[in-house]
């Protein structure tokens, strides 16, 4: 396998099996307004446009009106509060790394290679969760989704990377679970492989032509 001088990493999906604790978070927000809940596998397709969009979507879903309406609806805010509030509670409680994830990032380290985070989750909520699963200090840069003014697929978050590390992009390599790595890779000129057991809004990763699917992580330690 090829090596490369920096990795960029997606976080739901790729590095943590955030899933569970997210629908729980979305139930606990629409029991408390008295609307219907939503199912497991519904709500990880919603996972990866970063999670004030998946509250939109689960909104919109829930009372059965457009996106649009929810978007420019006066109690968003309020909804979206309460939601902080509880996805703040539940970051930790049900979520698990995938295999083999810290061993993967520390000898990536370990042979002088930088590692960043580029996610859509916010970065209150990504903060929150490499806390809880100790991944904080392995990262060298972290691009959220509210980091900068746009989000993957925009490729601007690997970009920032790209010229914070000083690494050329064709020594740089993408790895994520989506469409939407997928895309920002492509547009950024970065190699991007992606694993198959992540969220990819409810479509095979192979549909999204990465140029390499890993089936476990341990993959890109292989020489
Ligand atoms: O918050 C999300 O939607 C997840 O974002 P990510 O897949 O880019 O890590």
């Amino acid at each position: 396998m090829p090596t490369f001088d920096l990795y960029l990493f997606d976080l739901d999906g790729t590095l943590v099996d955030t899933a569970p604790e997210v629908c729980d978070a979305v139930n606990d927000t629409l029991r408390r307004f008295d609307l219907p809940e939503a199912g497991q596998v519904q709500v990880t397709e919603w996972i990866g446009h970063g999670m004030q969009e998946l509250l939109i979507q689960a909104l919109a879903h829930a009372g059965q009106i457009a996106v649009a309406t929810v978007r420019g609806s006066d109690s968003l805010a309020l909804i979206a509060s309460e939601f902080s509030r509880y996805y703040l509670q539940r970051c930790g409680s049900r979520s698990q790394l995938y295999p083999h994830v810290r061993e993967v990032l520390l000898a990536l380290r370990a042979r002088n290679a930088k590692l960043a985070l580029v996610t859509n989750k916010e970065s209150r909520y990504a903060a929150a969760l490499l806390t809880a699963h100790a991944l904080t200090p392995l990262f060298d840069l972290q691009i959220c989704g509210d980091t900068l003014p746009s989000r993957k697929p925009d490729p601007a978050g690997i970009e920032h990377c790209l010229s914070a590390t000083q690494v050329p992009r064709e020594r740089a390599l993408f790895v994520g679970d989506s469409s939407i790595d997928v895309a920002a890779a492509r547009q950024a000129g970065v190699a991007v492989w992606a694993v198959p057991y992540g969220y990819n809004m409810g479509q095979a990763i192979a549909e999204s032509r990465p140029d390499r699917i890993l089936s476990d992580l341990a993959e890109l330690l292989d020489e």
